[in-house]
């Protein structure tokens, strides 16, 4: 499906992860991990621009727009697929079949408060369900998540990846929860110390793996003091 190779990842001159080397596989379900501030949404990202006429992507950011109702945000989502007036009509007055469309995307997210409301009346966690729902209301094989459930309890967080896993060909997520990665997903891509340290199948891994795995960036070996 794509192939990083040799691949410097930053924010022009500063090269976060220099020659990044990761190959996704279509139908796959991949978590990238690692201590905070290592580079993973910046290589989800990446992955995101490469991939983005296939993708959506459910950023750390959510990008919602407080002062809009639930409706309209998660709407926001579809307008690439629709003409600019059907947009501006649905935007100004909702048709019935968006709103059901819609609907059945918050009730699947458990997300059963009045699609009127806005937005800024909502919780951490209600707010990270419109934000996946603007996702699936994208429609696109391939789903891409900026720690998406992690305003969530854990049992519900386990229960929408589902939802995502089954409205998608491929999820990639960056996570800090190990076990959920290591129970739910395919393949554990782990960055740390400025690169990509591990990269196998989940189902070979365990917590013990993966700390071995996670060197924080400002961590100095004993031997050079
Ligand atoms: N827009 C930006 N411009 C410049 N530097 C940035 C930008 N965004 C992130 N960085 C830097 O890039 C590095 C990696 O950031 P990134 O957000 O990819 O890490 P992360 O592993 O996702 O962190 P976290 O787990 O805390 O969300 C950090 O040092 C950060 O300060």
């Amino acid at each position: 499906m794509l192939a990083v190779v040799d691949t410097d990842l930053g924010y022009g001159q500063h090269i976060v992860l220099p020659k990044v080397n990761v190959t996704l596989h279509e139908r796959e379900h991949v978590a990238i991990l690692g201590p905070s501030g290592v580079g993973k949404t910046t290589l989800l990202h990446y992955l995101y621009q490469q991939l983005a006429k296939q993708s959506c992507l459910c950023s750390q950011a959510q990008g919602l727009v407080d002062n809009l109702s639930i409706f309209h945000n998660v709407f926001i989502g579809g307008l690439a697929r629709q003409s600019r007036w059907y947009n501006m009509a649905n935007l100004l007055l909702p048709f019935t079949q968006p709103q059901q469309q819609i609907n059945a995307i918050c009730q699947q997210l458990e997300l059963t408060i009045p699609l009127q409301k806005k937005v800024s009346e909502l919780s951490g966690g209600q707010r990270q369900r419109v934000a996946l729902a603007r996702a699936l209301f994208q429609q696109q094989p391939i789903f891409m998540g900026d720690e998406p459930f992690s305003a969530l309890d854990p049992l519900m967080g386990v229960r929408l990846l589902n939802v995502v896993k089954q409205s998608h060909q491929s999820v990639i997520c960056v996570l800090h929860d190990a076990d959920l990665a290591l129970a739910h997903f395919d393949r554990i891509i782990v960055i740390s110390a400025g690169k990509v340290t591990l990269d196998a199948k989940a189902n070979q891994l365990t917590l013990a793996h993966l700390s071995q795995h996670y060197v924080v960036a400002d961590e100095v070996p004993r031997s050079a003091y």
